[in-house]
């Protein structure tokens, strides 16, 4: 996988978000966002995730530009990238099933509807409810695999976020974007949250992220990118980033010297 934005500019009525932003991220990959908030993180994550288009500049998905094709072929390579927002949005049914959906959006439709007609089927008593082995697996993969039969309102924030996370795994996404996925977690469920990445790095995954805390960018990425403005002032590895970065706006946002006061940036 390779995914490309190419002078990606991205606009909403007269205001310019996003300015010529110049971006690669290949398959077994970190790539983290950083930057004050309001930088244009999110708008970033989502025009990466084909949520939106361009209006300027290009998106390259393995080579191809997914909004140069129709909406059906564009929806299938939006198949093939997982988000997962600030906030886990879960349905009510246990958390097996939560995870599982990740997984049936992405199958064709005959095979949904055979799914579907299997679990309309009636089942033996001495059958345990079909829990898939990717389901399982990705469970596994973020501490949860005990949780399977949870209802998710019993859940708490963090384990919730970890469900989250684990649906969009089981997906197995050729590119994971995961805006802020550790905001609001303690250092507990950050740290498994953060081994996941990780390991779906070494799964092969490619992984963008957005991120306001600092030691995880530098803890878990091989390159950082930092936003300012809606413009990409720097990309590179975090030790760079964060010991020797080469733009002084770089420098002071991550001594912490750059400061937002009411949308004005303060020099
Ligand atoms: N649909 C929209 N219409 C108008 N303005 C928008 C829209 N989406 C985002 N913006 C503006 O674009 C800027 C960037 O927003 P974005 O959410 O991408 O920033 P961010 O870096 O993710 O911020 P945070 O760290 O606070 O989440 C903000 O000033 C926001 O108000």
């Amino acid at each position: 996988m390779n995914l490309e934005l190419a002078d990606v500019s991205y606009g909403v009525d007269e205001t310019e978000i996003l300015t010529d932003v110049s971006l690669s991220l290949e398959s077994g990959e970190i790539v983290t966002i950083i930057g004050p908030s309001g930088a244009g993180k999110t708008t970033l994550l989502r025009l990466a995730a084909l949520f939106e288009q361009p209006t300027d500049g290009a998106i390259r998905f393995d080579r191809t530009d997914p909004w140069g094709l129709s909406r059906d072929e564009r929806l299938a390579i939006r198949r093939r990238i997982g988000m997962v927002f600030q906030q886990a949005c879960l349905f009510d049914a246990p958390v097996a099933r939560n995870v599982d959906i990740g997984r049936r959006v992405r199958r064709p439709w005959p095979q949904r509807i055979r799914g579907f007609l299997e679990r309309l089927l009636p089942r033996r008593l001495d059958d345990s409810p079909a829990v898939d082995e990717r389901t399982l697996e990705a469970l596994e993969l973020v501490g949860l695999s005990d949780a399977w039969d949870r209802d998710p309102a019993s859940l708490s924030g963090g384990e919730a976020q970890r469900v989250s996370f684990a649906r969009a795994l089981a997906a197995e996404p050729d590119l994971l974007v995961l805006d802020e996925p550790t905001s609001d977690l303690d250092p507990r469920n950050t740290a498994i949250l953060e081994r996941a990445i990780e390991r779906a790095r070494e799964h092969d995954h490619g992984v963008l992220l957005a991120t306001h805390d600092m030691h995880q960018a530098e803890r878990i990425s091989d390159r950082v990118a930092f936003l300012l403005e809606g413009e990409l002032v720097e990309v590179g590895p975090p030790d760079r980033i964060f010991e020797t970065p080469r733009d002084e706006r770089t420098a002071r946002f991550v001594r912490g010297d750059l400061l937002y006061d009411d949308n004005e940036l303060l020099a």
